[in-house]
């Protein structure tokens, strides 16, 4: 019998092949009962199990999270050092069997750490969450979300579309005329975007390719806190900022407070009818283009490629599908979150690749940001 070498090609669907026989395996409740106690298989047993329970027990692990957040936890242990229990709970308004309760569960999720002596000390993950107030807004207004998937299979049927939590949160979702919104209806998400930007605008600006242009527009731009990130960066860098009339307003005032006036500009309107201002040879979209379906995606796109010369360039940033090591956050978390919202869906590089194309970009380049997960970049040149 001649030795044959499996041709490339033939790989992936052996693969297939071997994956979908190991995992018919496992659904057979015979084959998990032996599987759990043969030492060979045990490990993987366990590992898959624990998997499992955590997907299973995971919302239970975020409000253990929102706990710790409302009632500060982390910022406490960190001004005081480590804590017993019993000195802890009146510091939380807790008596003492349920701080016991929480700081137990917190320190079983890497919140905080048990120290000797029955104290408690920040953990790994709490340690991250000190002075980061972006993850803490995000964590506080998850509740919308959780309140929003309680019934996820209606929400994939589309049933209370328009009258979610998130909906409410972000107006100018589903809204012919988002232009209209007025000051109070914009402030909360606004709000939130301005502080949950600076986990993002430093891992965007360094990969940005900032020294090579003279003007910035960022599009959807919010109340200007990337901008303003930019703008410590770059010095030589004009500043335009565009996005809807009620939210330019509060980037005005942001820039007038950082004594930004003479080199940023907010102007106010609609992307998807007013025309976009002139003269910027770098057009930037944050955390937008995902917040859209296809068909305006590809409008925004192709109104960026109008205000654009030749030689300028698009710089498109926000979390992206797909992303290696990060599955989850990309297709489960802003995947869920955006059909909560009422539109839009999280895209891979690819396609958002052939959007590009589809609206007179060339091909375009994805940049290495530092935290994927958090957000990835990609840089598009327009064809000519
Ligand atoms: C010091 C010694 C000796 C050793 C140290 C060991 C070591 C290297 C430790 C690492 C320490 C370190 C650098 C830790 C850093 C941790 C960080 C930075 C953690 C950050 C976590 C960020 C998280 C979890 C962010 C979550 C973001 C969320 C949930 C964002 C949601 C965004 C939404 C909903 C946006 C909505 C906008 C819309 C509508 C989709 O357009
Ligand atoms: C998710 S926020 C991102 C804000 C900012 N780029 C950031 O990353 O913090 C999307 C932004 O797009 C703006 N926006 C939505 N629809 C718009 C439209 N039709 N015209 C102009 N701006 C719009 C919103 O007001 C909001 O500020």
């Amino acid at each position: 019998m001649t030795a044959r070498v499996m041709a490339p090609s033939m790989l992936p669907g052996t693969l297939d092949r071997l994956r979908d026989l190991r995992e018919g395996l496992v659904a057979n409740p015979r084959f998990r009962r032996w599987a759990a106690r043969f030492p060979l298989t045990r490990p993987v047993a366990r590992r898959r199990t624990r998997a499992l329970f955590d997907l299973c027990a995971g919302f239970v692990y975020s409000q253990v999270l929102l706990a710790c957040v409302r009632l500060r936890l982390c910022e406490l242990l960190r001004a005081e050092g480590a804590m017993s229990a019993a000195a802890l709970a009146p510091r939380l308004g807790l008596d003492e069997a349920a701080a016991q309760r929480l700081l137990g569960a917190a320190a079983s999720l890497g919140l905080v750490a048990r120290r000797r002596g029955g104290r408690f000390a920040l953990g790994p993950l709490g340690a991250a969450l000190v002075g980061n107030a972006g993850l803490v807004a995000m964590v506080e207004h998850h509740a919308a979300l959780y309140a929003d998937l309680r019934d996820p299979v209606a929400l994939l049927r589309g049933e209370g579309r328009g009258a979610t939590d998130l909906a409410r949160l972000w107006p100018y979702a589903g809204e012919a005329r988002p232009e209209a919104l007025g000051a109070a209806e914009v402030a909360a998400y606004s709000t939130l975007m301005a502080a949950s930007q600076a986990m993002i605008a430093e891992e965007v600006l360094d990969v940005a390719p900032l020294r090579a242009h003279r003007c910035l527009l960022d599009l959807g731009g919010g109340e200007g806190v990337f901008l303003a990130a930019a703008a410590a960066r770059a010095p030589h860098l004009q500043l335009l900022l565009f996005d809807l009339p009620a939210v330019a307003e509060r980037a005005r005032a942001r820039f007038a407070r950082e004594g930004l006036g003479g080199r940023a500009q907010a102007i106010g309107g609609d992307f998807l009818r007013d025309p976009l201002p002139a003269g910027a040879d770098l057009i930037s979209l944050v955390r937008v283009l995902h917040d859209h379906d296809d068909d305006v995606a590809l409008a925004i796109l192709r109104a960026a490629r109008r205000a654009l010369p030749t030689d300028g360039s698009l710089l498109l940033a926000e979390p992206m599908a797909g992303t290696p090591d990060a599955e989850p956050a990309g297709e489960a978390y802003f995947g869920f979150y955006l059909l909560a919202m009422g539109q839009g869906r999280p895209r891979r590089p690819a396609e958002i690749d052939g959007l590009l194309r589809a609206a007179g970009f060339g091909p375009a380049r994805l940049l290495r940001t530092g935290t994927p997960l958090l957000v990835r970049a990609m840089l598009a040149r327009p064809v000519a």
